[in-house]
């Protein structure tokens, strides 16, 4: 049994057909698709060929099968003629609307599609004689009107477009149009006379069209065949005002959509084979195309000559039927059924046509005389008109609802906040937004009364979460603008830093070529920084913003953000590379004397101090005091500072260094030589080291800045998430704290380990640190307390999910070996952490428990890396909350973490960020001279 093409319900098709003339300005409306059977022709009777499809009803034809096996599916169309249907009902019910559209001003095509001998040039006589006949009966029934008709003709063949009309006719070439998209470059048009002169015109193209003979049709036509009919109508001026159309009427009879094999071609005929299916493959793509549920991606019109003519009547301007013609013979049924699957697909096209108007006086004109279309296009207006009205209604209504809910929320906040007198929401956003320090009003934890301490856990909880779900809008767009000024204040603590250096390094001559490169390269980047702090001073809005307008800016903010990471990476960079080249000069220099030294610079990442710096996903929990602790030690100013020669002096020793001016050295006396020699050296070495020292310290200075934009921009994030509770919250007009404290306990265990599974799954998503979910995990178990907790994580991690699939529009998990922007840093981090794990391996696992681990976790004996190996398989698998709990136990030991919150404590969660002021800042660049020790 062969199977057939679904059926298509005609309910489901949708047309919009409408009584010629008239109609709507733009008509939208699927193409109008009939199938014509012809009856058996003496040739498939001479071989008792079997009638392999039966017309079902007039809108439905199945394969006959005559094996009587299964029935086949039926195929379901606009109209489908049987074998003893005349040519008149084709064009009446299949072709005619369409075809008269034109004298509207709509473009209207008729084709015939089908194999060669199944009857497309039988069908399309007869169709355009119908067509020309309707046509001069209109014209003769609308005197009011003066026509214009013009015709002209072309063949496709070959892929080449002649001209019918002329005689010898050299190949046309399309041209595009703006306006009128594809035309055919001096095709000659013919005015017609009348009916009678339009049939010759017919009979002339006829006989100029390519015919040959093949296997299945003495008189095959071997190419396409275009008539056009342009058809131009305007009121007579008697009628007082013009109104002008005009449109084309093309009448398209196609080669036959055989495969070349078929015909028995060779030669000539198979030549035109690949050239028609040329023409025809890219028809049916485009049909194909446009009849996809989604209309979208590239239509290839242009990848043949009879798509490009016809580019407007495939989906654009224009009214569109085709007739598929088929033969009945069982010998060409999979011909048939490819001709019946182009018309299930050019069934779904939809094309949109409009009357193309030359003046637009119609109106003026037809309020004169209205007619029925008059009063029409009145009623759409009006309906338009209210169904906007309607629409206008409904969001004020929407509006009004939102301003009540807001109020009611407003008094529930003002309530609680009576209620709970110091500790007010506002207060309590702050202080989970802010730096310690500056929300003293705020009492923490050590500070509270006996009582106010057993009060506390609910008070606090029911505190905190109105701190995420009910805030006061203001409070927030307060929250945004310290945030803000943060961020202006380290763009310019970042150029105060690479100003100085720029000078300091320029005005002492150091380094080589490279340096005076990396240098510059340092400047173009503090210009950088400057633009992007400006771009982000501009946006700054008024006072009086509102909320939306602060998100709005806020988000516009996030890539200068991002920006201003960049930049400081990219100065990092450059520093290593500074670093380098002197490292480099000095190795030169040290070569020549053959003791070995040491390398001086240790900044590669290797270094334990600068790999607490790498540790830095944005949920890294590194507390910022260990890390100022380190940089203290980094950037310690010499103590004996003050002891030092004065500027000018070492200056001057510094120039008088350079022994040009000395007289004695020029003439190269071996002894002076010697002296001099070992001076410059020692020199040199002086001035390296205190260059070091303050790369060294503009290195530490630079990567912290860093760490503060990561975190800057990640408080951002939370806060955004606040804003996004706040608006669900006021949109939904739920009063969630008391829901909350209702709801406590008893459900909240359920829901703590429904939200530590989708914790871990986004931790792993997000390729956070290992480090913080070890932290975090092993913190918060369910306590009731710990409810603010896991939602603000919850919260965070969500929208940093959303906002890694956003930046890769995919989830970051499926981005693979190429992660963009930030996702790549996180992944980077995480890997860069594991490799710092893993050298703790040793030192914090004693040598039976990395060989219990190693057995447990299947790292096999005498690999390569194990300890790395077993690092990598922490946290690896989010779905197995066994081995979550175990990684969580490994990397705690690791990090010399355990669960009773050694260096951690519950509220770093709340992301209570040092105040810059209180880490250490960079105390600005020491001279070079200071730094020398002579
Ligand atoms: N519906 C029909 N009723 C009677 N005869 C038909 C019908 N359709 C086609 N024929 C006859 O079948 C023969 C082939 O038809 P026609 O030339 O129109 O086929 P075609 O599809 O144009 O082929 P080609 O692609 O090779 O040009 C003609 O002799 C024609 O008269």
């Amino acid at each position: 049994m062969m199977p057939g093409t679904p059926a298509t319900p005609l309910s489901k098709i949708r047309r919009n057909l409408y009584s010629t003339p008239g109609g709507s300005k733009v008509h939208e409306e699927k193409i109008l698709v009939t199938v014509r059977l012809r009856p058996l022709n003496r040739r498939e009777q001479a071989m008792y060929d079997l009638i392999a499809w039966d017309c079902l009803d007039e809108h439905t034809i199945v394969f006959k099968n005559p094996n009587h096996e299964r029935p086949a599916n039926p195929y379901t169309f606009d109209k489908v003629f049987g074998p003893m249907c005349s040519t008149q009902k084709v064009y009446e019910e299949g072709a005619k609307d369409v075809a008269l559209s034109a004298l509207t001003g709509m473009n209207a095509t008729i084709f015939a599609y089908g194999q060669t001998s199944s009857g497309k040039t039988f069908t399309m006589r007869g169709i355009t004689e119908h067509a020309v006949k309707d046509i001069f009966e209109h014209i003769k029934n609308t005197p009011e009107r003066d026509f214009v008709l013009k015709f002209s003709a072309l063949e496709i063949y070959n892929e080449t477009v002649v001209d019918l009309l002329k005689r010898k006719s050299t190949s046309l070439r399309l041209l595009d149009d703006a306006e009128k998209g594809t035309i055919v470059d001096k095709t000659q048009e013919q005015i017609v006379q009348d009916g009678q002169h339009l049939r010759q015109l017919i009979e002339t193209c006829e006989a100029q069209r390519q015919v040959g003979e093949t296997a299945l049709n003495d008189k095959s036509s071997r190419s396409h065949q275009i008539i056009r009919l342009t058809i131009e109508s305007s009121l007579r001026e008697s009628s007082g005002s013009v109104k002008s159309f005009g449109a084309s009427l093309n009448l398209v009879d196609l080669a036959g959509s055989e495969r070349a094999s078929q015909t028995n071609a060779d030669g000539t005929r198979l030549k035109e084979g690949s050239h028609i299916n040329r023409s025809l493959l890219t028809l049916t793509t485009v049909i194909r195309k446009l009849s996809g549920v989604k209309r979208c991606g590239h239509i290839p019109y242009r990848d043949s000559k009879l798509t490009r003519i016809l580019q407007s009547s495939l989906g654009g301007n224009a009214r569109t039927a085709i007739i598929c013609t088929i033969s009945p013979a069982l010998s060409h049924v999979e011909q048939t059924r490819n001709t019946l699957s182009f018309a299930t697909s050019a069934k779904e096209v939809t094309n949109t046509a409009k009357i193309n108007m030359k003046e637009i006086a119609r109106l003026e004109a037809e309020q004169r005389s209205p007619g029925p279309s008059y009063f029409m296009s009145i009623l759409e207006e009006k309906d338009l008109k209210i169904k906007q009205m309607e629409r206008e209604m409904e969001e004020l209504k929407r509006e009004r609802d939102l301003a009540q809910s807001q109020l009611e929320s407003e008094r529930k906040v003002k309530k609680v906040q009576k209620e709970s007198n110091q500790f007010g929401p506002s207060a309590q956003v702050a202080r989970c937004l802010s730096f310690p320090g500056e929300n003293e009003t705020v009492p923490i934890h050590s500070s509270d009364t006996p009582q106010s301490q057993t009060r506390a856990p609910v008070q606090r909880k029911a505190m905190v979460r109105r701190s995420v779900t009910s805030t006061d809008p203001s409070m927030l767009v307060h929250e945004i603008r310290k945030l803000d000024e943060r961020q202006r204040q380290l763009g310019d603590e970042a150029n105060r830093a690479l100003e100085v250096l720029h000078k300091e390094v320029a005005s002492h001559q150091l380094g080589n070529k490279e340096t005076a490169e990396t240098i510059a390269k340092l400047l173009s980047e503090i210009k950088d920084i400057q633009a992007v702090r400006s771009i982000a001073d501009e946006s700054v809005t008024g006072d009086g913003a509102n909320l939306k307008d602060e998100i709005t800016r806020w988000k516009s903010q996030a890539k200068d953000i991002q920006s201003l990471e960049r930049k400081l990476e990219n100065v990092q960079k450059s520093i290593d590379q500074l670093v380098f080249s002197f490292t480099n000069s000095e190795e030169i220099s040290e070569c020549k004397t053959p003791s070995k030294k040491k390398k001086i610079l240790p900044f590669n990442l290797s270094n334990s101090a600068n790999m607490q710096h790498l540790i830095r996903s944005p949920c890294s929990t590194l507390t910022p005091s260990r890390k100022v602790m380190e940089y203290e030690t980094e950037n310690k100013v010499p103590e004996n500072n003050d002891a030092m020669p004065s500027d000018d002096t070492v200056v001057g020793r510094c120039k008088v260094t350079p022994p040009k001016s000395d007289k004695s050295f020029k003439e190269g006396s071996p002894a002076v030589q010697h002296s001099n020699t070992v001076n410059v050296k020692k020199m040199q070495r002086l001035f390296k080291n205190a260059a070091e020292e303050n790369i060294r310290s503009i290195k530490a200075y630079v990567t912290e800045l860093k760490e503060r934009v990561t975190k800057l921009s990640y408080q951002k994030h939370l806060l955004l998430c606040q804003v996004i509770a706040l608006e669900e919250d006021q949109e939904a007009g739920v009063d969630e704290p008391d829901k909350i404290d209702e709801s406590l306990p008893e459900t909240w265990q359920l829901t703590f380990e429904e939200e530590r599974k989708e914790i871990v799954m986004l931790w792993h998503l997000c390729h956070v640190s290992i480090i913080h979910r070890t932290q975090f995990y092993m913190l918060f178990k369910g306590d009731p307390t710990d409810q603010i907790y896991m939602e603000v994580e919850l919260r965070r991690l969500q929208w940093l999910e959303r906002h890694f699939s956003d930046l890769g529009n995919a989830s970051p998990a499926l981005l693979g070996d190429e992660p963009a922007g930030s996702v790549s840093a996180s992944i980077k981090a995480l890997k860069q952490e594991r490799e710092y794990l893993a050298k703790r391996v040793s030192s914090r696992l004693t040598a039976d428990e990395r060989e219990m681990l190693y057995v447990k976790w299947e790292i096999p004996p005498g690999g390569k890396q194990r300890r790395l190996q077993l690092v990598n398989k922490l946290w690896t698998d989010p779905h197995n909350m066994q081995h979550v709990q175990e990684s969580a136990e490994i990397v705690a030991k690791l990090v010399g973490f355990c669960e009773s919150g050694e260096h951690v404590s519950k509220e770093m969660f709340e992301l209570n960020f040092a105040h810059p002021s209180d880490k250490k800042t960079w105390m600005g660049w020491n001279l070079i001279s200071n730094l020398l020790n002579l």
